[in-house]
């Protein structure tokens, strides 16, 4: 293993001799992997069943040339439009380096397969985050691009650029594994530990944490509300205060419903608004009928009578709190299921949340 692969905690490989592969110092490795994440995060949400990729396009020097990223599922992967930028702006012959998030897929698919892309190029060294984990590409890429000549990295599973190369497709990787949704829970807690707001309202959180909430649903696939939050709130559950690019937007609204207590004319408004409303009346089969309808990334918004039954069947994958003390000061906190890598790392403003530990502090829900 060459010194710059044991830096990054990489498992290089020889290239086969005759190749023109690059050896750069890990920082700048590193900075192109963050941009190649930075630019796949602005599309989580809008590329199910498709995971979000990222890709960065470097040039011998290790300057960065371009970035993409897969926009939506049926266009074009993150490598194959890093390359076609690359070729559009004419520097198609400096291009030696792809920095990619995920393994480049070989297989042809809506899309045909990014090796063979990358073999076209000029490119003869490729640095991947993470293998992929969707069975029908596991391995393909690397040993196509290896067996091709080319140098690939894969980074080893510790430091930054791994964890967040991981975070962006850990609902794609849960979904392909079980073809169950990843479920996130964000509750609001107030002072006295109670999740209801004051009467007239239906939040009572700050400005900043309700931006926050917004975003969250952009990234989000899918919506669960419980039939308590629908009649109490008759709440809207779409995107709004934040600004896109992507047009992203949950599509999917899933409502936890037993009784048939949802009124007919807030469903009829939530379809008019362009949800797919769903009624679900066994949570127990709640994130494989998301998953069946492609849904990866779910944000459960709902009261304490569902919050109650999910954490007692244990159907969370990750848990927001959002502690409102009573001055209005603010405090998040994150529960993960341990040995998961939460997408919740996408968020900056709560990575110093993440290692709160999965305990009772984390779940106030009355
Ligand atoms: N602070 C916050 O973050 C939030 C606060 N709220 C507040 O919460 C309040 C509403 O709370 P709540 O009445 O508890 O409403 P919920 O949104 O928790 O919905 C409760 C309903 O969920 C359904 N449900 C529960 N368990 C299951 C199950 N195992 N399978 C299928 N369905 C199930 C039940 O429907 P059924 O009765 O048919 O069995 C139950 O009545 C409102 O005041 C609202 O403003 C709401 C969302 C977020
Ligand atoms: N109370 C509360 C939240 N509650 C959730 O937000 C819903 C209202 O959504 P909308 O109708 O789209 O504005 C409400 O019904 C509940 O699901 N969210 C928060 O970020 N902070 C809060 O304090």
């Amino acid at each position: 293993m060459s010194a710059v692969n044991a830096e990054s905690g990489g498992t290089g490989h020889a290239p086969t001799s005759g190749t023109a592969s690059v050896a750069l110092p890990w920082p700048l490795v590193a900075r192109a992997f963050r941009a190649a994440v930075d630019e796949a995060a602005r599309f989580v949400g809008a590329t199910a069943p498709n995971p979000p990729v990222g890709c960065a396009i470097l040039d011998r020097h290790g300057d960065i040339l371009t970035v993409a990223a897969h926009h939506r599922a049926g266009t074009a992967h993150a490598e194959a439009r890093a390359l076609r930028q690359c070729a559009d702006l004419g520097l198609m012959a400096r291009a030696a380096v792809a920095v990619v998030t995920l393994e480049p897929c070989n297989h042809t698919g809506r899309t045909g397969p990014c090796s063979e892309a990358i073999l076209a190029s000029p490119i003869r060294t490729v640095w991947v985050g993470v293998a992929d984990p969707n069975p029908r590409v596991a391995g393909g890429g690397i040993d196509r691009l290896r067996a091709a000549g080319c140098a690939v990295h894969v980074l080893g599973p510790d430091g930054e650029a791994a964890a967040a190369c991981r975070a962006l497709i850990t609902p794609f990787a849960h979904w392909s594994r079980t073809g169950r949704a990843w479920l996130t829970v964000k509750q609001a807690v107030d002072g006295a530990g109670s999740m209801i707001p004051p009467a007239g309202r239906t939040t009572f959180t700050s400005d900043a944490a309700l931006t926050l909430a917004h975003r969250l649903r952009r990234a989000t696939d899918a919506i669960v509300t419980g039939s308590g939050t629908v009649l109490a709130d008759r709440p809207g559950l779409d995107v709004r205060r934040v600004a896109d690019h992507a047009g992203r937007a949950p599509r999917l609204l899933a409502v936890c419903d037993r009784r048939g207590r949802v009124p007919a004319d807030w469903r009829a408004d939530a379809v008019a608004r362009g949800f797919d409303v769903r009624t679900c009346d066994d949570i127990a089969r709640l994130p494989a009928l998301l998953g069946a309808a492609g849904v990866l990334w779910a944000l459960v918004e709902a009261g304490p009578g569902l919050l109650a039954a999910l954490r007692a069947a244990g159907l969370w994958d990750d848990w927001l709190t959002i502690g409102v003390g009573p001055d209005g000061t603010e405090r998040l906190d994150v529960a993960v299921r341990t040995g998961t890598d939460t997408p919740l790392r996408l968020f900056p403003e709560l990575g110093a949340s993440l290692t709160a530990p999965e305990g009772e502090a984390c779940f106030p829900a009355s």
